[in-house]
């Protein structure tokens, strides 16, 4: 795809895709715990679990999650948002979400979570967010420098906090929190229901992504992006519905398809989760692998590592495997996800320079 794909002499192995430094927008907290912490934090407080075993418990996930619905996969969080009702184990699943992330080799993150998910036990919303920076910090002192970690707050499309969710989002900007999405059931829950709550952001000059085009169509990511203002979209596969190719290979972009690819709007794409829900029929089917062709601001992202069974090197190796990504378009991936961050512009700027660009020339340079 890239001008210098022909400088490496074979396809990424697991090993170099796992070395490769990467970077991730779109994974959610409740999404990713591991098995056998949920085993845990449910016997502490006597939530009762569809299996008893890390292993069993994680093969549940996976396969109840593989459902070919957005609605049925979203009922497995259930269990998760069970477990994180109290400062400790929140806590405990912010710090393992980071060990777990810079052990897959990300080195920045953006991981987002509904703090209204985590009050039935008595947290306050203000606490929620405490209690996911202390994990998070704690996570990033262990890691020596090796990752950074910024929460995204969800607030979640059925529900109507979402106002209350934006202003805690700028409340806490300057401590950990560097934006704000919304996320749950799509179809009959459109963004502009939450139009308040992103017309605020906007006067807050605060950034903000959108769940979108991803169990329903192109009117969710106009919405999105024509009046609400998204700076992003979460998952927007469904932008492909706009681009057509003729048998000769000829593409037409539809006015939105254009618009997405002229503006540079980041593309959260989760290849492993839409396959789950229905999005997707495989990798190698997946809209990514045209998109990235056409050159829109694609990323690659885990959206939910435990009900996906995946990370970071699975789905980026599953795109080499499909459409035969070499280092260079892993690394394309990678700045574009860097310059899409929510971080502000120098920090980007540092990580792209410092870190991910002499990553990858090193891999390079030892292929
Ligand atoms: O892919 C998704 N689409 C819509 N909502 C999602 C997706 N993955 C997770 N969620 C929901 C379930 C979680 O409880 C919530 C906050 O992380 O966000
Ligand atoms: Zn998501």
């Amino acid at each position: 795809m890239s001008d210098v794909t022909q400088t490496t002499k074979h396809l990424p192995t697991r090993e170099q895709v796992h070395a490769a430094p990467k970077v991730l927008l779109h994974d959610h907290l409740d999404g990713g715990l591991r098995p056998q912490t949920i085993v845990e934090l449910a016997a502490e407080v006597g939530h009762q679990l569809p299996a008893d075993d890390a292993e069993s418990l994680g093969r549940w996930f996976a396969e109840s999650a593989d459902s070919g619905s957005l609605v049925r996969y979203l009922e497995t969080f259930d269990h998760t948002v069970a477990v994180m009702q109290n400062g400790p184990a929140i806590a405990r699943v912010a710090r393992e979400c980071v060990e777990d992330l810079a052990a897959d080799g990300v080195v920045y993150a953006e991981v987002r979570y509904a703090p209204e998910q985590h009050v039935t036990g008595g947290m306050s919303l203000d606490e929620v967010v405490a209690a996911v920076r202390e994990g998070f910090e704690a996570g990033m002192a262990a890691s020596g420098g090796r990752i950074v970690v910024r929460q995204l707050l969800t607030a979640m499309r059925h529900q109507a906090r979402s106002m209350e969710i934006a202003e805690l989002a700028v409340k806490w900007r300057d401590e950990g929190v560097a934006g704000f999405d919304i996320a749950g059931a799509e179809a009959g829950f459109p963004p502009t229901r939450h139009l308040d709550a992103f017309e605020y952001l906007q006067r807050e000059n605060a950034h903000f992504t959108i769940h979108a085009g991803e169990a329903f169509g192109l009117p969710s990511i106009w919405q999105a992006l024509q009046w609400c203002g998204a700076d992003r979209l979460g998952h927007g596969v469904r932008i492909i519905d706009d681009i057509t190719v003729a048998d000769d290979g000829a593409v037409e972009l539809g006015r939105l398809a254009a618009y997405v690819r002229d503006k540079r709007i980041p593309l959260e794409m989760c290849p492993s989760s839409n396959i789950q829900t229905g999005a997707a029929e495989s990798f190698a089917a997946h809209p990514i692998g045209l998109l990235t062709k056409l050159r829109f601001r694609v990323t690659v992202n885990t959206d939910n590592r435990l009900m996906s069974g995946t990370s970071m090197t699975d789905e980026m190796h599953g795109l080499v495997e499909a459409f035969g990504y070499t280092l260079e378009d892993l690394r394309w991936f990678t700045i574009n996800a860097m310059k899409s961050a929510f971080l502000p512009f120098d920090e980007r700027l540092a990580i792209i320079e410092k870190v991910v660009k002499p990553g990858y020339a090193e891999l390079i340079a030892q292929d």
